[in-house]
């Protein structure tokens, strides 16, 4: 199966000074990913291990202090992720993004509905806010709500429906089920999955592994540790894994 997106070799560093002094951390090294269309894949592991960072990667924003070199393919593209080149056009177009806070998707001045008529005008939408709201399963009315309104699965969905306006192929997000109860985290993974069996490649970043395999929609795993890929698996085998680290991502990891 041809990958959607593809990054070979993402390495990024962050440099900062100490009492006069250049220190700087790998945070990434030599990390491969690959996402297919159709599909759900989960980026998991431990809590700093880089799975964000891997998002920023992905889309070609590095954080300010942070170096980062590596490759992204897309169908029909070798971006740089240290670079500017080519990236507008991918950005918002091919690749959507879901940031880790929905609180920096929207700015608290205008309502959504004025919000997300701006990102369908700048992407060139073929989609009204409306039809983006209905493909996230929100109502109509939260079009004439300010960002603060919204529930935190409303929020969560609102800035899923902003990175869907351009039709990307690949759609990425960052702990989309952060801070939502059990319930409405499973509503979020099923609309993942509906977004994937439209096609879509779907990358969720995640800590959440009760809400992941309650769910049951995810259908490839990239375990990370400490700036490295450890693994590529499916969620059900992490269950039988030997390694601890992988097996405590199971179901029923042996500690509980
Ligand atoms: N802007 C930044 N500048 C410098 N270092 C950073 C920056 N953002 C993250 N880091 C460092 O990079 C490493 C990876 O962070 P990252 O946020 O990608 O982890 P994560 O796996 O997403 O963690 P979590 O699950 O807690 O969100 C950590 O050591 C973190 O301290």
């Amino acid at each position: 199966m041809n990958a959607a997106l593809a990054a070979t070799a993402v390495t990024a560093t962050a440099a900062w000074q100490h009492r006069g002094r250049r220190e700087q951390l790998t945070v990434l090294e030599a990390a491969d990913l690959a996402v297919h269309a159709g599909a759900v894949h989960a980026l998991i592991g431990e809590s700093g291990c880089g799975k964000s960072m891997m998002a920023r990667a992905l889309i070609g924003l590095p954080p300010p202090a942070v170096t980062m070199t590596g490759t992204v393919h897309l169908a029909d593209r070798a971006l740089q992720v240290g670079e500017r080149r080519g990236w507008g056009q991918v950005r918002g177009h091919q690749i959507g993004y879901v940031p880790q806070s929905t609180a920096t998707s929207f700015t608290a001045a205008h309502t959504l509905g004025r919000q997300l008529q701006q990102v369908c005008d700048v992407l060139g939408a073929d989609r009204t806010p409306v039809e983006l709201l209905a493909a996230v399963d929100l109502p109509v009315n939260a079009l004439e709500l300010y960002p603060h309104e919204l529930s935190g699965g409303m929020g969560q969905r609102a800035a899923i429906a902003a990175a869907l306006a351009g039709r990307p192929q690949v759609l990425i997000a960052d702990e989309p089920t952060s801070a939502l109860d059990p319930e409405l985290a499973e509503h979020t993974w099923k609309l993942l999955a509906a977004l994937a069996g439209d096609g879509c490649a779907v990358l969720a970043i995640t800590h959440d592994m009760t809400a992941l395999h309650a769910a049951g929609v995810v259908d490839e795993v990239t375990v990370m540790r400490a700036g490295q890929v450890l693994a590529r698996t499916t969620p059900a085998a992490l269950d039988t894994a030997a390694d601890p680290y992988l097996a405590a991502f199971g179901k029923e990891p042996a500690w509980q």
